[in-house]
């Protein structure tokens, strides 16, 4: 762990099944490489890479001496989103050799290493040379700029027959109908993709398993879509999909043969499946055995779970290189000085913990304080203007304590900035934030409104429920009081990630506490400069952060405003994250 990281707890347990064929899977890491090792109300996601280094070394030693499999499964979004990545310039400069001293088996990219040219370059010139056996393109393509040629960012497929077991898999890794991409990649929707040849070959080769990674929310429809086209090319082979971008637990079955699992986000998560009954097709030693079966864990990402899943302790765990990568992660966070403290948080803002609109709301905060201090167009700074952002600009809750430089890259990774249209009828202006937090699409052409929410709750599992609405007192201090189903003389649980999945409600290796779920608004919009009396402005400024451009000129539109993005143009300069870690500095003086 890092030094100073907050020490796990100890908490009631679940152990792991192993199979014939088991996996680790890590998803959406998002840079977090250090780990959540300041976050002192959740002390259960302090591991770091170098922890999760010694701990990959363990759990292959144990399959070994089992005869069994193991392998590595990363399913993309591995940048953006915490200040080892974000904060050097260029980006990313400590996080590629970090992260490429843990073997992946099976690599795929997301959305986060696709946004930007120059993070699609890296993808291509770092990470798929990083790992040339290992990363899978099944419906990605690379364009080079310079020549224009279009070619695959890394095969379509894989086949390999493992160490142990000599198991044959096949292995596919795929990115969701993602159209957010840079001009330097081409993502083909995977309704084309199941249509090429490679891929109608492929389904047909009949591996002992499919394994089927993506950077795809289990509730999305691309999974069901390979799966009901591989089913009709092969009825009986088991699949296994590893999913990610929702940036939730979860795991869902296709059929008795088949089962979908996505390990969170953050580095909270490491995911664990196992396999059993494999019936090897074609070889020597053919095993009898007829139905297989399927094990997921959702493994906290610390050392007390680490210690108890290998059975090794605080001297026998770390391993030289293990420790070798907390110290690369040390010294990069060093250099890149991510405990600068910008100014202390007098207490905590949540996400999803608290409803939006009350004191404790991290966007209700954004609206009422940053937004009015921080948009200001000088030469326009009297004009009323209504500034709206998605709340999925804002990527984690703020803690009371220390605000750092990480921090600010933690809560704001995007380098998004202001654009408005000038002086809209207060009438079309005031109807846009109702269009856009209404559900479904504003229309066709233009991507579904939840794509500006909190992945969390863009693809919702049937299985999740929301917070009723009580009054939210002392939430800080929940999941440190005792649960009411526990019995009096154990010790209370502490908060944490608690799963419901279509398997059940025992995927969690940790029992925690349920933490305070509230479902929030696409986007959220601050009236700022409006008339001391209340009354409304004939015009105002429409202000907002560029990354909702394609849903406001549509939502302008139906509110009867005759606008094209030719009437756009740039606010102020200076990005969200610039301008929340200024208010941080000139806001929060106090001492922590
Ligand atoms: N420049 C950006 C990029 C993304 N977002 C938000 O993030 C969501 C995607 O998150 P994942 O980690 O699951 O890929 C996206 O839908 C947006 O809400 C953003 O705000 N600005």
């Amino acid at each position: 762990a890092q030094p100073g990281a907050v020490a796990p707890v100890k908490a009631p347990m679940r152990n792991l099944t192993w199979g014939q064929l088991n996996f680790i899977h890590t998803t959406d890491t998002h840079g977090w490489l250090g780990g959540h090792f300041q976050e002192i109300a959740r002390p259960q996601y302090s591991g770091d890479w170098g922890d999760f280094i010694s701990f990959s070394h363990h759990m292959s030693a144990k399959a070994d001496e089992k005869g069994a499999d193991l392998l590595f499964v990363d399913t993309g979004d591995r940048i953006e989103g915490n200040g080892l990545y974000d904060a050097s310039s260029p980006k990313g400069l400590y996080q590629y050799d970090i992260y490429a001293e843990h073997d992946v088996d099976i690599m795929t990219t997301g959305n986060h290493e696709l946004y930007q040219v120059y993070s699609a370059d890296l993808e291509h010139n770092t990470t798929t040379r990083n790992y040339p056996n290992n990363y899978i393109a099944s419906n990605l393509d690379y364009i080079d700029l310079n020549t224009g040629d279009q070619t695959p960012m890394a095969p379509r497929y894989r086949k390999f027959t493992t160490k142990n077991q000599k198991i044959e898999v096949l292995a596919m890794g795929f990115i969701f109908d993602f159209t957010g991409n840079n001009k330097n990649t081409a993502v083909q929707p995977v309704r084309q993709t199941i249509k090429e040849e490679w891929f109608q070959k492929a389904i047909r080769e009949r591996p002992d398993i499919f394994v089927i990674t993506g950077h795809v929310g289990l509730r999305m429809e691309e999974f069901g879509i390979i799966f009901t086209e591989l089913r009709k090319a092969d009825w009986d082979t088991p699949v296994v999909f590893f999913g990610g971008h929702a940036h939730v637990r979860d795991a869902r079955k296709y059929d008795s043969l088949s089962i979908g699992m996505a390990s969170g986000r953050y580095m909270e998560t490491i995911g664990w499946m196992s396999v059993d009954g494999l019936n090897k097709k074609n070889k020597d030693e053919v095993s009898t055995q007829k139905s297989v079966s399927f094990h997921r864990k959702y493994i906290d990402n610390n050392l007390y779970g680490m210690y108890h899943h290998t059975g090794l302790n605080e001297s026998t765990f770390p391993t030289a290189h293990g420790q070798n990568v907390s110290s690369m992660i040390d010294s990069a966070r060093q250099a890149l000085k991510l405990d600068h403290k910008y100014g202390c948080a007098p207490k905590n803002y949540w996400m999803s913990r608290a409803k939006h609109g009350s004191e404790d709301n991290l966007y209700t905060f954004i609206e009422n304080e940053v937004f009015p201090g921080v948009v200001v167009n000088e030469e326009r700074k009297d004009k009323p203007r209504l500034t709206i952002m998605n709340t999925g600009g804002i990527r984690f809750d703020i803690f009371k304590g220390p605000f750092t430089r990480d921090t600010t890259y933690i809560v704001s990774p995007f380098v998004s900035g202001f654009r408005y249209v000038p002086d809209v009828p207060y009438k079309v202006a005031s109807n846009v934030i109702k269009l856009l937090n209404s559900g479904g699409r504003i229309l066709d052409m233009v991507p579904e409104n939840r794509f500006m929410a909190i992945p969390e709750q863009m693809f919702l599992s049937p299985l999740v429920s929301f917070t009723e609405d009580v009054q939210d007192v002392n939430l800080e201090l929940r999941g440190e009081q005792k649960s009411l189903n526990r019995l009096d003389d154990e010790k209370p649980l502490i908060g944490g990630l608690t799963t419901s999945d279509d398997i059940g409600d025992d995927g969690d290796d940790t029992i925690h506490e349920k933490l305070p779920f509230h479902p929030q608004p696409n986007a959220f919009q601050a009236k700022i400069a409006f008339p001391p009396d209340n009354k409304d402005p004939e015009t105002v400024d429409l202000v907002f952060i560029d990354f909702v451009q394609p849903w406001i000129i549509p939502a302008l539109k139906l509110s009867g405003g005759d606008y094209d993005d030719k009437d756009v143009e740039i606010y102020m300069e200076g990005t969200f994250t610039s301008k929340l870690s200024q208010w941080i500095s000139d806001n929060w003086k106090g001492e922590c």
